[in-house]
């Protein structure tokens, strides 16, 4: 077999354990959500690296069950209750696809400047062995993925209503980012359910 970029030479082609679902939310529902987002108390953290401060290029809050506490470089961070909507959005999530999540990162980019490096979601709050969940609303950004050690990469075009699942196992062998794309003017708001260990740091 020759001219396959993907070939690893086994015969099995390398492809990151992943679900794109098209359409996931209806235009309804997308609005509904965007309406609540504008309340929601979006804030641009702070990273310190190698001694120098950097705002964060979006904005975040996080929501989810009590105990439910995130590290980010650092600062412990404690949940917002969830909202309406956005608690609909996670039983809908349980629902359709049994996925039972009890927090939720959601990240704005405010235009295509706005960015997220590559990172995998490996903190040790993580249920181990669970899935990742990501719904987009707004801007269609790319979704890039790289293999740790094989450097394969694979695009996806994420479009407002999509859902994206990075299934158990992704973190481990997988690294993602949402680069710049500086076309890009209007803004994009991705909601990452995850599972957490209630109370891992208390
Ligand atoms: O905005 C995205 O699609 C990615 C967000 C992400 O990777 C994260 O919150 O860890
Ligand atoms: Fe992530």
């Amino acid at each position: 077999m020759t001219g396959n970029l993907f070939d690893d030479g086994t015969n099995n082609s390398i492809t990151p354990p992943v679900s794109h679902f098209s359409g996931f939310l209806s235009a309804q529902q997308q609005s509904l959500l965007l309406a609540e987002v504008t309340l929601y108390p979006l804030t641009q953290l702070e990273i310190t690296v190698y001694g120098k401060k950097h705002l964060i290029p979006r904005t975040q809050a996080w929501f989810g069950d009590e105990g439910c506490d995130y590290r980010y470089s650092k600062t412990l961070i404690s949940p917002e209750p969830w909202p309406p909507i956005l608690s609909r959005l996670r039983e809908k999530l349980f629902q359709d696809c049994q996925l039972d999540f009890n927090a939720v990162l959601v990240n704005q980019y405010a235009n295509g400047s706005d960015c997220m490096g590559w990172h995998s979601d490996d903190e040790p709050e993580i249920q181990p062995n669970s899935a990742i969940a990501s719904v987009t609303l707004g801007a269609c950004r790319d979704f890039v993925i790289k293999h740790k050690t094989l450097k394969h990469k694979f695009i996806y075009p994420l479009q407002s209503g999509d859902l994206f699942i990075m299934h158990p196992g992704m973190q481990q062998e997988w690294l993602h980012s949402l680069p710049k794309r500086l076309k890009v003017t209007t803004p994009r708001i991705n909601f990452t359910f995850r599972r957490i260990i209630a109370n891992f740091y208390r």
